[in-house]
């Protein structure tokens, strides 16, 4: 092969090698997760043995290695392969093998997509690019606008499923995090700084975490955009932006069929890494690009040996304790849940023994088995249970409350004698009329606000086919239209995110009242003013029939309390 036809393509085609497919989906049945003990009443586990998902993904030679006179030493051959172009007898076999010309939702349907759809089943899922500086990690994971990576894909899809699965109802958190020289940081928080790796009986959590509620896919990238600008990122002489952290974002995703169902909940954990890149003697650093460069290669040695250990079938002790990132990765390595290894890689001859590097590493990752099932709780264990027995509390609260209202409103036609003692018991008690009547509104106005808040987190697809005729009244529901537009994913961007009002569903519930109450304020100011100008006299033959006509009195005793 000539150097020109090896610098066009890292990828060929030639007959089939024995293939190794993708892993079909797990069965689910039933564990345990970080921070949320296992439910008695779950089902016991049938755990069904599967392997990491490890795929290599090669990029195109760039400017500098053409420059400098690079050639292809390694390719795809086929979809499964991967050869050396200088020594046909290496060649490693993997779930999928990307050529450079490869586009990330490709990845993303291949390698990503089963752990985010086991994730919204209640599987933890981890999926995580790893190779050397400048080999395409960040260009996968997050990608840029125009190619979305693996995170913005995974949110979208995550926000697409719950559209496709009417009947059901999620509550989903996000996380952000990065591994600094060692040190975690709270990526969505900036005073979160240092923060410690605890561990329960369940595995290990990262202490004080700060984590957001989110509503749309724009919501979830907002933060992770926002997230990013307090990433550590400097330049070496390979790549003018390359990541000196690890960065975990993670979505938390609970599920329940609804308010009045007792099915249990699931809860899962979907893990998205993006590690930093390990540097060899060729990434000329100095001073901090070094220190942090010799923190990020200690990480990914001990997460090396973490994957020797758990394959080589004799070891009885492995060192997850060694560095941060194999303690938080310890869960998903450990074997529960899903997870998918992304190996990128450069074709380029002067990277031969880096790249080499990067795919013994894949090749051993491929032996770790893990047993992907379910995650369910009890209801009291689950944040979206809570909210929604609070919404229907706050439901029952405000009816109660409205019709206590009702009550003393019923009109009565009163005597003339009635309407002068009323006029001077009004005028005795109009203070405390008054407080009372604030008050009430006070409390009624806070619990629509506590209803619509906590209705807004909980998210529906706007499919329910269950309830057809919900169609015909206005949703208590957030809704959602989860366009392209939502990926419009600028890291520069400010949190410029809402709490929008196409949410407002309770509103429209809640504003039928309000509406009504303005209308009779509007009338009864209109009285006031027309009666001002009337006299007295006029004001109480207005207020007699508008004790017939209206049915909000408090409205009319306030005004009263005015026009005296
Ligand atoms: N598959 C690809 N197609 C086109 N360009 C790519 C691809 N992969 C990476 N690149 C480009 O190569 C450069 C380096 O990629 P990237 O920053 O993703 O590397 P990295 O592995 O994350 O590096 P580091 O570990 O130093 O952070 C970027 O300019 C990126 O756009």
């Amino acid at each position: 092969m000539s150097s020109a036809s090896r610098r066009s393509s890292a990828t060929r085609k030639t007959p089939p090698l024995p293939k190794h497919h993708i892993r079909p989906t797990t069965p689910f049945s039933t564990t345990s997760f970080p921070k949320h003990p296992p439910s008695p009443a779950t089902t016991p586990p049938s755990k069904v043995k599967e392997n990491v998902t490890v795929t290599v993904r090669f990029r195109p030679l760039n400017g500098r290695e053409l420059s400098k006179g690079d050639e292809v030493a390694w390719y795809a051959d086929g979809d499964y392969t991967l050869r050396n172009e200088f020594n046909p007898d290496i060649a490693y076999s993997f779930d999928r093998v990307f050529g450079p010309a490869t586009t990330t939702r490709h990845v993303y349907d291949v390698a990503a997509q089963h752990v985010v759809s086991g994730a919204m089943e209640g599987v933890n899922g981890t999926v995580f690019a790893y190779g050397v500086t400048s080999s395409g990690k960040t260009h996968t994971m997050h990608g840029e606008q125009k190619s979305p990576g693996i995170i913005p894909l995974a949110v979208k899809d995550v926000f697409g499923i719950i559209q496709e699965t009417p009947g059901r109802e999620y509550l989903l958190r996000v996380s952000y995090l990065e591994i600094y020289n060692e040190v975690i940081n709270d990526l969505l928080n900036p005073t979160g700084q240092n923060l410690k790796i605890r561990e329960d009986s369940q595995g290990t959590y990262v202490e004080g975490i700060k984590e957001e509620v989110v509503l749309s896919p724009a919501h979830a990238l907002s933060l992770i955009a926002s997230g990013e600008e307090h990433r550590h990122v400097g330049s070496n002489n390979v790549n003018l932006l390359s990541s000196r952290s690890h960065t975990i974002f993670t979505v938390t995703i609970e599920s329940s069929p609804g308010e009045d169902q007792g099915e249990e909940v699931t809860l899962s954990q979907l893990h998205l890494i993006d590690l930093a890149g390990s540097e060899s003697s060729k990434t000329e650093t100095t001073g901090l690009r070094r220190k942090e460069g010799s923190y990020i290669n200690k990480s990914l040695l001990t997460l090396g040996t973490v994957i020797s250990k758990l394959t080589d079938g004799k070891s009885t002790h492995v060192p997850y304790r060694d560095s941060k990132l194999t303690r938080l990765l310890q869960s998903s390595l450990s074997g529960h849940g899903r997870v998918s290894l992304i190996c990128t890689v450069t074709p380029a001859s002067s990277n031969t023994e880096e790249t080499h590097n990067t795919l013994k590493f894949a090749q051993r990752s491929k032996h770790v088995e893990i047993k992907a099932s379910q995650n369910k709780i009890l209801d009291e264990k689950s944040l979206i249970k809570k909210y929604q027995r609070e919404i229907s509390n706050l439901k029952q609260e405000l009816q109660q409350l409205k019709s206590g209202m009702v009550e003393k409103q019923n009109p009565v036609v009163p005597s003339q004698e009635d309407l002068v003692n009323l006029k001077l018991q009004l005028e005795a008690g109009q203070i405390k009329l008054q407080s009372r009547l604030e008050e009430e509104e006070q409390a009624k106005a806070a619990l629509m606000g506590r209803i619509q808040r906590l209705t807004k987190l909980i998210l529906v697809s706007t499919k329910n086919t269950i309830q057809p005729n919900i169609l015909e009244k206005p949703s208590h529901r957030r809704r959602h239209s989860f366009g392209e537009d939502e990926l419009a994913y600028l890291p520069d961007r400010k949190r410029e995110y809402m709490v929008d009002d196409d949410a407002g569903s309770i509103d429209s519930e809640l504003s039928v009242d309000g509406r009504s109450d303005a209308t009779n304020l509007d009338e009864i100011v209109k009285d006031f003013k027309r009666s001002k100008r009337r006299g007295m006299l006029g004001w109480f033959k207005l207020k007699v029939k508008s004790y017939i006509t209206l049915s909000y009195v408090p409205f009319d005793l306030h005004l009263i309390c005015y026009a005296q």
